[in-house]
């Protein structure tokens, strides 16, 4: 479908933050905004509506189905909110002006719309309403009910180990276990996303999102040097439902917003990449960005449960979506012996080859102020208890090498590729630092009651030499599905690809928004911050265009009361758990990360506007 419009925005993707951005700037009825998603709309799907039913699209049309390259890192080559100092970080380390705590925490808000949980739910959070947004796009509220493994086990173990178990974490201290909210719309309980968001403002007149619409490349006004300007966005239809194969959209700004595995691609594509990988295949170099695809991570993943327990466990609705985390400094996850050697390595080591200073300056800030490095996730079931680095030194690349531009991308997050020198040991640091936290941790609550009263194994035995334990964890050990980056908002200079206002470095109106920008990995889960992103991008949009200056709070949209109470059905869900605790639905099979014998399934991205990813995590 060609058009003659020319949009003010045309966004590429309809995912976490393009579709939430999208809806964003289609509040001034004067801005205009297509969206262009690859995928087709899954809505109705419930496979997606579902919370307890998350995973289950996995392997299906709304996934991409992308493998990485072969990870000599990985053993078989296999697979499958943050804190105010983590923050502050991105203005005063690494200068990105107008990006901190406060405009990003402010910007997480207002997406969001908190239901505190109903009295009779035995959810053991207290949220602060003050941390929490009221009217935003995207519900979030706690669990409806709470498995009592981690409410009369887990927690009073870690309680006796020494640890404090937080409060409210989106006040900016995250350190520590507890529940965190899920992207749930109370009610009918189910998910919400920028998906669910959409619905609501469907019919805006100048709102138009175009599924099955496969963006190729920017197509450009002017292609001299000094002033790269787009013209629109070509794409192809994947419905089938037309032949034609030069498709394209007009509109002043271009805005990228199709993940870190579809956002690279389309600018090498259009001539912004590294010459040594457009030129091979035929493409003319329009920006000199050897940024481009660079800077992948995947936190480094236990893929499997190293706490088993006699507890048998009741489904009375909602358990599948438990989302309990503990997040831990180096300091509280390693032996002082281990500290200290790990300190001094990161001490005596000014750079590492493939990782940008900025980002090991980071890093090492992270380590010493005490922000947490560990998390320990537990989650869905009795079953699910995974420990993760969160923030990876190893990074590695996203770029195509085919001229055909439907062709997959060249992923390869390069797990383990750091060595580091601990001691007089030379080791792959991140599957070191996650095999010794992961030990430590282990044994801390195998000796801590009442969680060691209900334990029954430890797998691999948490007794084993540090050095066994490591192997073990490097033959269980893959992706998070956390991966950001490919895109880093940072100074040219220090290997950025955009700049503070999400400008691609060398052109005049190409952006980037989505999870491929964030400068460094986020020490926790990405979803909640990829939002907040959306709606701070929105503003700096509304900024430069001199539309509507602020976001406004939209009476229509809000849970009225200012932080509503949740009010749950009180409907178990007829939902049928595998051994393993994953919900089988009916018609589908739950796919493990098995992995393949040669590459790694780093994840599966959305198509459709949908995103998998059901935990809000808000800014942990
Ligand atoms: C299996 C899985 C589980 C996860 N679980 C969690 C979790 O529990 N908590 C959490 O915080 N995070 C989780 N994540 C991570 C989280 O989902 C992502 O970090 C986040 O969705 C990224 O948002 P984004 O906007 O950058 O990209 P996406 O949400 O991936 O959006 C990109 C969109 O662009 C579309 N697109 C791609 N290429 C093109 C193209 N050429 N033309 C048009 N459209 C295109 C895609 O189809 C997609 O809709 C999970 C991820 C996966 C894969």
């Amino acid at each position: 479908q060609n058009t003659t419009q020319v949009y003010d925005y045309a966004i590429a993707g309809a995912g976490t933050a393009g579709l939430l951005l999208a809806i964003v700037l289609t509040e001034d009825p004067s801005i205009n905004v297509a969206v262009l998603e690859a995928g087709s709309d899954g809505r109705t799907n419930p496979n997606i509506t579902i919370p307890e039913l998350r995973g289950d699209i996995i392997d299906t049309e709304y996934d991409w189905d992308y493998y990485s390259t072969v990870q000599p890192g990985l053993y078989q080559n296999r697979s499958q909110a943050d804190s105010r100092v983590q923050l502050d970080i991105w203005e005063s380390l690494l200068n990105l002006t107008g990006w901190n705590w406060e405009t990003l925490s402010t910007a997480f808000r207002e997406s969001e719309m908190f239901f505190a949980p109903p009295a009779n739910a035995s959810s053991a959070e207290d949220p602060d309403p003050a941390n929490h947004g009221s009217s935003g796009y995207i519900c979030s509220t706690l669990q409806r009910s709470v498995l009592s493994l981690l409410s009369d086990y887990v927690t009073p173990a870690l309680l006796n180990a020494g640890y404090a178990v937080p409060g409210d974490r989106n006040g900016g201290n995250v350190t520590g276990a507890g529940f965190l909210p899920l992207a749930i719309c109370p009610g009918n309980y189910t998910r919400s996303y920028a998906g669910s968001a959409y619905t609501a403002v469907q019919d805006r007149k100048n709102l138009h999102l175009y599924t099955n619409a496969q963006v190729t490349n920017i197509s450009w006004a002017s292609t001299t040097s000094g002033n790269i300007t787009a013209r629109g966005l070509n794409y192809v239809d994947t419905s089938g439902r037309t032949s034609n194969t030069s498709l394209s959209i007009r509109a002043d700004e271009i805005i990228l917003s199709a993940g870190i595995a579809g956002s690279p691609p389309i600018l090498e594509r259009s001539g912004i990449g590294n010459p040594d990988i457009l030129m091979p295949l035929n493409i003319t170099p329009l920006v000199n960005l050897s940024s481009v695809g660079t800077g992948l991570r995947d936190p480094l993943m236990m893929q499997y449960q190293p706490l088993q327990y006699n507890f048998s466990v009741e489904f009375t609705g909602g358990e599948y979506a438990q989302n309990y985390i503990d997040l831990r400094p180096a300091q509280d996850v390693l032996s002082t012996a281990d500290y200290n050697a790990a300190s001094t390595w990161l001490n005596s080591t000014a750079s590492i080859p493939g990782l940008e200073d900025a980002q090991f300056t980071v890093f090492k800030h992270l380590w010493y102020t005490r922000q947490p490095l560990i998390e320990m996730a537990w989650q869905y079931s009795s079953t699910q208890s995974m420990p993760y680095t969160l923030v990876p030194l190893s990074q590695g690349t996203v770029h195509i090498n085919s001229s055909d531009p439907m062709a997959a991308p060249v992923i390869n997050p390069n797990y383990n590729s750091v060595t580091a020198v601990i001691g007089n040991e030379t080791v792959p640091w991140d599957l070191w630092f996650l095999s010794r936290a992961s030990q430590f941790y282990v044994n801390e609550l195998a000796s801590s009651t009442p969680f060691s009263d209900v334990l029954t194994k430890t797998d691999p035995d948490h007794n084993l030499s540090p050095a066994d334990y490591q192997q073990a964890v490097f033959e269980r050990s893959g992706t998070s599905q956390h991966l950001t980056g490919g895109l880093p908002m940072l100074s040219r200079g220090a290997g950025g690809a955009v700049d503070t206002q999400m400008l691609v470095y060398g052109t005049r109106n190409v952006r980037v928004v989505d999870g491929s920008i964030f400068p460094y990995q986020p020490s926790a889960h990405p979803m909640g911050l990829t939002y907040a992103m959306a709606v701070h991008a929105a503003k700096i949009l509304q900024q430069i265009k001199g539309s509507k200056l602020t976001y406004t709070e939209d009476s229509a949209r809000s849970n009225s009361s200012g932080n509503a109470t949740a009010s749950f059905p009180n409907v178990a869900p007829t939902i049928t758990y595998n051994a393993k605790g994953s919900a089988v639905p009916a018609s589908s099979s739950v796919v493990a990360f098995t992995g393949a014998a040669e590459k790694v399934e780093v994840g599966k991205w959305m198509v459709g506007g949908i995103v998998v990813a059901l935990g809000w995590s808000s800014l942990m």
